[in-house]
C-alpha cells in the first residue's frame, strides 16, 4: 500500500494530548471485546502474568578475541536457560525458565514473529500494551528494540537487523489497511535522563546536540485518576510508516549515549516510544465509536557495574541515577510479587511512568537481555533472577473504553475553546483566568499532591522504622566489620606468609625444573652417544670379523707358502744331490773316457809305432791326425770343463736367485702379516677409547 492510500484512511481526529486511553466502565462493550489475550481467556479479576522473554546475544568480537568461555546455554524448545560454571573456586549450575527463550543465533524477525506480533494485534483490539527491554549494558536492548536502520524496504522485507519498533509499526499499518479501517495514529518519544524527562520530538531550538543545556526537562503530572500525564509532551500525528521511522531515527539521534568499556554506544537514558491508535467502529445502534489502543516500547538504560563499565566523572552520576531507577523498578517488582501493601511506584519517575504496565491494566512483556560470556556472569545471574521474579507479576489487562465520536469531537471543541480563551487572556493580560478543564486538572494535581504528601508521610514513618532497624543493623555491622577487619588483617598476614612460601616454592620449583631440563638434555645427549657408540661398535665388530677372516686367510696362505718353501728346499737339495751324482758320473765318464782315450792313444801309438815301422809314409799323416785328435781331445776336455763350470755357475746363480726369492717372499709375507695384524689392534684401541668417553 502506498502512502497516498494510507493517508486516505488515516484521520487526524484524536483525543486531547493530555488524555490517555483508559479502560473500565463500559462493561457491555468490554465484555464483547474481552477476548483471548496471548491465547487464554482473560478473567479480569484473576489477572494475567507479565510475559517474560529471554534473549541471549552472540559473543562480540572482543569476547571472541579474548576466547572468553560461554557460560549460558539456551534451550529454546523448553523455554529454559542454564548457567553453568565449573572452576576450582566456583561451581554454578542453575536453570531458569521463561515464557520464551531466544538464543545467540536467533534473528530479529524470528523474535518479532513469535513473541511481539501477537502483542501488536492486542493493541489493535483496543488494549494498552508495554514491551520493555531490560538487561546489563551492552547486551542488546537497543538492538532488540530498534536494531539497524530501516533504509529501503524491498518487497515488504526489512533488512535482517531491524528491531521490534519498526516491525511493529509496519504490522499496525498492514493490519489497518488490510481491514480497510478508518484510523488515526500519533506517536510520542521521550527519554528519562538523570530523573529528568526530555521530549525527543521537541522541535530543535538549537543544534548543539543532546548535551545542550537549553534542552528543558518537562513535567510529569498526576492526572487525579491515579495515572500520570506529561505536560507539553509533543505528539506527532502520523499517517505513514516511513514517517514513524524518520521520527524514530531523529529522536534516537538526540538520545543521551556515551561510549563505555562494555558498549561503544551505550544508552545513558531510558526511552519510551508510544504509538496510540484510534480506530473508528460502529456500535449496534449505528453510533460511531472510537476504539483506542496504545503500544509503549521501552528501552531501559543498561544496569551496570560502574567499575567494569569504566564510568568516569559525569558518567558515574549517570550510572548512579540509572542504577537508582532500576533499583526502584526492582523494588516495585518485588512488592508486586510479594503482594506487599505498599508498592513504591512514586520513588522514581521510571516507575511512575510504567505504573500501569506493572500491576495495572496494561498487557506487559519484558525482554531480558544477557551476554553469554563468563565476564558478565554476575550481572547475567542478576538479570535472570530479576526477570524470573517479574514473571510472577499479575496485571489485569482490560480493553479500553470506546469513546463516541461525537463525545470526542465535543472534547476537541472544548479543548479548542480552552486554548482560545488562554490565547485571549494572554493577549488581554486580563488577570489570571483558569478554564474549567484546567482548573479541574489543577485541582486533581493538588489532590494528587496531597495524596502524595500523605503517602510520603506514610513512607516517612515506614522509613523511620526502617532507619531504626538499619541503625541497629549498622551497629551490628560495625562490630562485625571490626571483627572482620581483625580477621582480615590476620588473614592478610597469613596470606603474606603463604605468598612468601609460595614464592620460595616457586623459586625452588623453577630451579628443580631447570635441573630437570638440564638432566633431560644430558640424558638425551647420552642416549644419542650410546646410539652412535652401539652403531660404531657394530661397525667395528663387522670390521673385526672381516679382518679376522682375512688374517686366517693370510695364515693359511703363509702355511701354504711355508709348505711351498720346504718343497722348494727339498727340490733344491734333490737337485743338488742329483747334480752332484751326475757330475760324479760325468767325472767318472770323462775319466773313463780319458783313460779309454789314453789307452786308445797308447794302442794307437803302439799301432802307430807298429804302422810306423810298417808304414813310414803314413807316419806323418797319422802324426797330424793324432795331433788333430789330440787337439779335438783337448778342446773336448776343455769344453767339458767349461760345461762343468758353466753348470756349476748356473747352479750357483740359480740357487742364490732361488734363495733370495724365497727370502724376499718371506719378508713380504711377514710385512703384510704385520700390517694386517696391526689394524685390528688400532680398531680395538679406538673402540676402547670411545667406550671410555
Ligand atoms: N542478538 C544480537 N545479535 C547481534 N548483535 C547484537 C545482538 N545483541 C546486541 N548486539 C550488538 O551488541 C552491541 C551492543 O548492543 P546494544 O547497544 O543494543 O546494547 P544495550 O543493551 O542497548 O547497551 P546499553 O545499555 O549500554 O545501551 C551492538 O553493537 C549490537 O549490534
Amino acid at each position: 500500500m502506498d502512502h497516498s492510500q494510507q493517508q486516505k484512511r488515516c484521520n487526524t481526529v484524536l483525543l486531547s494530548p493530555a488524555q490517555t486511553p483508559r479502560s473500565s466502565v463500559r462493561r457491555s462493550l468490554r465484555d464483547s471485546l474481552s477476548m483471548d489475550l496471548w491465547g487464554s481467556n482473560v478473567k479480569p479479576d484473576r489477572g494475567v502474568n507479565v510475559e517474560v522473554i529471554l534473549r541471549c546475544r552472540p559473543l562480540n568480537d572482543d569476547e571472541k578475541e579474548l576466547k572468553l568461555p560461554v557460560v549460558i546455554s539456551c534451550h529454546e524448545d523448553k523455554g529454559e536457560v542454564s548457567v553453568v560454571q565449573n572452576t576450582a573456586y566456583k561451581q554454578i549450575d542453575k536453570t531458569f525458565s521463561f515464557d520464551k527463550v531466544f538464543g545467540p543465533t536467533s534473528q530479529q524477525k524470528e523474535l518479532f514473529d513469535e513473541a511481539i506480533s501477537p502483542i501488536v494485534n492486542e493493541v489493535l483490539e483496543g488494549y494498552n500494551c508495554t514491551i520493555f527491554a531490560y538487561g546489563q549494558t551492552g547486551t542488546g536492548k537497543t538492538y532488540t528494540m530498534e536494531g539497524g536502520r530501516v533504509g529501503v524496504v524491498e518487497s515488504g522485507e526489512f533488512p535482517r537487523d531491524v528491531g521490534i519498533i519498526p516491525r511493529a509499526v509496519q504490522q499496525i499499518f498492514d493490519v489497518l489497511e488490510a481491514r480497510d479501517e478508518d484510523y488515526s495514529m500519533k506517536v510520542t518519544f521521550l527519554e528519562l535522563y538523570n530523573e529528568d524527562i526530555m521530549d525527543l520530538l521537541a522541535p530543535d531550538e538549537s543544534l548543539n546536540g543532546p548535551d545542550d543545556k537549553s534542552r528543558k526537562p518537562i513535567a510529569l503530572m498526576e492526572d487525579g485518576r491515579g495515572g500520570v500525564f506529561i505536560r507539553g509532551l509533543e505528539q506527532e500525528v502520523v499517517c505513514t510508516a516511513d514517517r514513524i521511522y524518520k521520527i524514530l531515527e531523529k529522536g534516537s539521534a538526540k538520545r543521551h549515549t556515551a561510549d563505555s568499556l562494555l558498549n561503544m554506544q551505550s544508552s545513558r537514558s531510558h526511552t519510551i516510544f508510544s504509538i496510540t491508535i484510534h480506530v473508528k467502529e460502529s456500535s449496534s445502534n449505528g453510533e460511531e465509536l472510537m476504539k483506542c489502543g496504545k503500544l509503549n516500547l521501552v528501552d531501559l538504560a543498561g544496569s551496570e557495574n560502574v567499575v567494569r563499565s569504566g564510568a568516569k566523572e559525569g558518567r558515574v552520576r549517570e550510572a548512579g541515577e540509572i542504577n537508582k531507577s532500576l533499583l526502584t523498578l526492582g523494588r516495585v517488582i518485588n512488592a508486586l510479587v510479594e503482594h506487599s501493601g505498599h508498592v513504591p511506584y512514586r520513588d522514581s519517575k521510571l516507575t511512575r511512568l510504567l505504573r500501569d504496565s506493572l500491576g495495572g491494566n496494561t498487557k506487559t512483556c519484558i525482554i531480558a537481555t544477557v551476554s553469554p560470556s563468563i565476564h558478565s556472569l554476575e550481572e547475567t545471574l542478576n538479570t535472570l533472577d530479576y526477570a524470573h521474579r517479574a514473571k510472577k507479576i499479575k496485571n489485569r489487562p482490560e480493553v479500553n473504553q470506546r469513546v463516541a465520536k461525537s463525545e470526542l469531537i465535543k472534547d476537541l471543541y472544548k479543548e479548542i475553546e480552552r486554548l482560545r480563551q488562554e490565547i485571549y487572556d494572554e493577549k488581554e493580560k486580563n488577570g489570571i483566568y483558569t478554564p474549567h478543564d484546567r482548573f479541574q486538572i489543577e485541582e486533581a494535581e493538588r489532590k494528587a499532591l496531597a495524596e502524595q504528601i500523605k503517602s510520603m508521610e506514610f513512607d516517612l514513618v515506614f522509613k523511620d522504622k526502617e532507619l531504626m532497624g538499619l541503625q541497629k543493623l549498622y551497629d551490628t555491622q560495625q562490630t562485625l566489620t571490626a571483627e572482620l577487619s581483625e580477621k582480615l588483617q590476620m588473614t592478610q598476614k597469613d596470606l603474606e606468609k603463604t605468598q612468601n612460601t609460595l614464592l620460595e616454592i616457586e623459586g625452588r620449583n623453577r630451579k628443580a625444573n631447570a635441573t630437570i631440563k638440564e638432566k633431560e638434555h644430558l640424558i638425551s645427549h647420552l642416549l644419542q652417544s650410546e646410539k652412535s657408540l652401539t652403531k660404531q661398535a657394530s661397525e667395528l665388530r663387522e670390521e673385526l670379523e672381516h679382518v679376522a677372516s682375512e688374517a686366517s686367510n693370510l695364515f693359511s696362505k703363509l702355511e701354504q707358502q711355508d709348505k711351498l718353501e720346504n718343497g722348494n728346499k727339498n727340490l733344491v737339495q734333490k737337485f743338488q744331490t742329483h747334480l752332484a751324482k751326475q757330475l760324479d758320473v760325468l767325472h767318472q765318464t770323462v775319466a773313463a773316457s780319458v783313460t779309454q782315450q789314453e789307452e786308445h792313444l797308447k794302442s794307437m801309438e803302439k799301432d802307430f809305432d807298429y804302422s810306423l815301422s810298417k808304414k813310414m809314409g803314413g807316419i806323418q799323416e797319422l802324426t797330424a791326425q793324432v795331433r788333430n785328435l789330440k787337439k779335438t781331445h783337448e778342446s773336448g776336455i776343455k769344453s767339458l770343463d767349461d760345461i762343468s763350470e758353466e753348470l756349476d755357475m748356473s747352479y750357483r746363480s740359480a740357487f742364490s736367485n732361488l734363495t733370495s726369492e724365497v727370502s724376499r717372499n718371506s719378508s713380504a709375507l711377514v710385512g703384510h702379516f704385520e700390517e694386517k695384524t696391526a689394524t685390528p689392534g688400532s680398531f680395538q684401541n679406538i673402540a676402547v677409547d670411545k667406550i671410555h668417553v
